[in-house]
Formats: structure tokens, sequence, C-alpha cells
């Protein structure tokens, strides 16, 4: 089970490579990776257990970030729906994920972001494509195409980018962090 030791911090080389697209048929070891990743959101969004293993709160992960340099993310946006509220908005193990396009639109969290990977606040607007079609391979390696806007697709991006060996304050203006473009979605 995955805590907040497995996960490397910012200073660690691997959070600035990029990740290696993933073989198939899987392995067993990358199969309960995986699994280990989406249950680790799991138990950080989960109250009691977050406290007992003193997890911090995430809706995504990213296997560099647990020293894996491979290209896979588990994401688990919880829902929004309070008449569905067991129901989350966009979870699963994605192998491979790739946009292939986005909106011209732009987007932002109101609250900028964090990272499991970084110890301390950056503050500022990420901003990132408000729309995304994303391409990703399951466990069993079959693709599937899905189209993603607001926190799912903030999130998403954000997993992403750490295949990619980006940080979410690459993304922040250095001179004006709160500085936007006409046009900029602030997601609240
Ligand atoms: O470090 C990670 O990749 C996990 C991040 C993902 C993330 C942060 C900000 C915006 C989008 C995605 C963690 O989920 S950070 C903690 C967190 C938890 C709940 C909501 C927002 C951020
Ligand atoms: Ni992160």
């Amino acid at each position: 089970m995955l805590t907040m030791k497995d996960i490397i911090r910012e200073g660690n080389p691997t959070l600035r490579e990029v990740a290696a697209e993933v073989e198939f048929p899987l392995s067993d070891a990358e199969k309960k990776i995986g699994n280990d990743m989406l249950e680790f959101l799991a138990n950080s969004q989960d109250p009691e257990k977050a406290e007992e293993l003193e997890l911090r709160g995430g809706v995504g992960l990213a296997a560099p970030q647990i020293d894996v340099k491979k290209r896979m993310i588990a994401v688990l946006v919880p829902s929004m729906d309070p008449e569905n509220p067991d129901v989350p908005e966009f979870s699963g193990v994605l192998y491979n994920p790739k946009i292939v396009s986005h909106s011209v639109q732009d987007a932002c969290l109101g609250d900028g972001e964090g990272c499991l990977s970084v110890d301390r606040d950056v503050p500022g607007y990420v901003v990132r494509h408000a729309r995304i079609t994303l391409s990703y391979q399951d466990e069993t390696g079959e693709t599937h195409k899905v189209r993603l806007k607001n926190y799912p697709a903030i999130v998403v991006q954000h997993e992403i980018d750490h295949l990619n060996g980006v940080m979410f304050y690459d993304h922040i203006n250095s001179k004006n962090p709160f500085e936007l473009k006409d046009g900029v979605l602030i997601l609240d």
C-alpha cells in the first residue's frame, strides 16, 4: 500500500525526466502499480484512512511521483453531484495518456494548484486547456477516447505534465502570478 514516504519530492531528478511508454500486455507489477496508485487516492480521500496513514488529499497521481518512469497515471476526481455523491466525476488508471486535441479557450483553478511532490505553497494561476480530448489505454490495452472539461480536465493535464517532467509552477507567470489573458476561464 502506498503512503507519503513513497512519493518523491521536488529536487529528485525523476520529476524532471520524460517517462517511457508502457508496453502491452502489462506485467503483473505494472498492473499492481496502477492499482496501488488508485488505492492511494481513494485512501487519501477517506478522512479516517487519510488520518491513520497521514496522507495528503490527492485527486491524481503519476507514476514518476513514486519513482516509476512509466507513462501511467491514476485519477480519482470525486463527484460534484450531491444527488450521486458516490459516483466519481472521473476515475481510473490511464496508461499512455495523450491529449489528442484541446480547446482554444484556457482555464485555471481559482485557488491555484498544489502537488503531492511539492511541500510548499506556490501561489499563482496555472493556465491550462479548458477542454481536452484524451486518448489512453486501460489495463487490458484497449484504447479509449474521452472528452474532459473543468476540474477533470485540469487534473489530467497536471498528471500528464508529470510524465513529461513538467511541474505545475512551470506554468505560473513569475513576473505576475495572477495575471490572466482575456477569456481564460477561472474554475472555483
Ligand atoms: O501532485 C499530484 O499530481 C496530485 C495533485 C493533483 C492536482 C493538484 C492540483 C490541481 C489538479 C491536480 C493533488 O491532487 S494535490 C492535492 C489536491 C487535492 C484535492 C484538490 C486539489 C489538490
Ligand atoms: Ni503533482
